[in-house]
């Protein structure tokens, strides 16, 4: 029976924190974080998140507002709308939320956005920064599993972690800041060979993979903290995880479950960002 990671109850203390940090900020200085959120088209999944997004600027007091922009909109358009955030002195992130529809070139959209409003770590400048340890900004998912790990009171130092999934959002920087805590750590991917065999060498196994259930219990050690960051839909049109919880829970040490894991944290990391944004522009740290 594995420990069932609360990724809400974790990330409501991750707000707390912020919240009340947001208002000594407002109080001591008179600054109000601001986060602007575009959105482009009408993907139903986007729309969840941008309002869970929306909700929590308010619970910790932040201005947040939203561009909705129809899924016709010209890369033109939207880099004048960018640039003109960039110059708001009341904005201190944006978030243009991924992925954007076909037509628009996704990494000339990302370089548009100022690297000190960079919420979400996508830059070059910022993923640069993270490789080095020398960061202001952690990308909000890896960072949100980093803080369940130490929620759980994982033991990662001298551990082997492995992460299914290489992407720039997802897989590569978490890959990074598990090394940084002293993880010997595997990057899988779809070419490796014989993945259960290396999830199972795992203490610590993340899965970002974009599958269904994709890990069953024959990729886990027993006892190992398994990590699912996947957001997928089932056969029946529910949300669900890249991990089979059924199977895997009575292996694992400690899981976290889809939904209330790893999402709720990328939002509360995003808050965290966000109001660090707001210090970096006001010459605060
Ligand atoms: N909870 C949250 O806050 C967030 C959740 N997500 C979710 O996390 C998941 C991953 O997202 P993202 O990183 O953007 O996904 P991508 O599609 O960008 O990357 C998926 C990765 O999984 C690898 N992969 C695919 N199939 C296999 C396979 N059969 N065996 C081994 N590896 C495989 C791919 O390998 P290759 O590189 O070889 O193609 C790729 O590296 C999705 O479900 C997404 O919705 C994403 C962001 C935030
Ligand atoms: N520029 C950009 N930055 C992102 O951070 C980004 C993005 N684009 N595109 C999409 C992915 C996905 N993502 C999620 C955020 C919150 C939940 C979340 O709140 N999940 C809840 C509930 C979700 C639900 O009920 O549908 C949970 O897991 O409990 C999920 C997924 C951020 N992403
Ligand atoms: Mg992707």
């Amino acid at each position: 029976m594995a420990t069932i990671i609360d990724g809400k109850a974790v990330s409501a203390s991750v707000k707390e924190r912020v919240a009340q940090e947001t208002a000594a900020l407002k109080e001591q200085k008179g600054i109000t974080p601001g986060l602007a959120v575009v959105i482009v088209g009408d993907d139903p999944a986007s729309r969840v998140y941008v309002n869970n997004k929306k909700k929590a600027c308010a619970a910790v007091g932040f201005y947040s507002e939203e561009h909705a922009l129809p899924a016709d909109t010209t890369l033109e358009h939207l880099l004048g709308l960018i640039d003109g955030l960039n110059k708001r002195e009341d904005i201190h992130g944006i978030l243009v939320q991924l992925p954007l529809p076909k037509h628009l070139d996704e990494q000339a959209v990302i370089h548009a956005i100022s690297p000190l409003k960079d919420v979400d770590a996508f830059l070059p400048e910022n993923v640069g920064r993270i490789m080095i340890g020398d960061f202001h900004f952690l990308p909000c998912t890896p960072a949100g599993v980093m803080e369940l790990l130490d929620a759980a009171h994982v033991d990662i130092d001298g551990k082997r972690a492995v992460v299914i999934g290489r992407s720039n959002i997802v897989g590569k920087p978490q890959a990074m800041l598990l090394m940084h805590k002293n993880a010997t750590v595997t990057i899988c991917h779809s070419h490796t060979k014989d993945l259960p065999a290396v999830c199972r060498e795992a203490d610590i196994l993340v899965a970002a993979i974009g599958k269904a259930k994709f890990v069953t219990a024959d990729f886990v050690k027993p006892g190992a903290a398994v990590i699912d960051v996947g957001m997928n839909r089932d056969e029946n049109g529910k949300l669900c995880g890249d991990v089979d919880f059924a199977s895997v829970e009575p292996v694992a040490g400690c899981i976290t479950p889809v939904p209330g894991g790893v999402g709720p944290m990328t939002i509360a990391m995003l808050m965290k960002n966000t109001l660090m944004a707001a210090k970096l522009q006001n010459g605060l740290c």
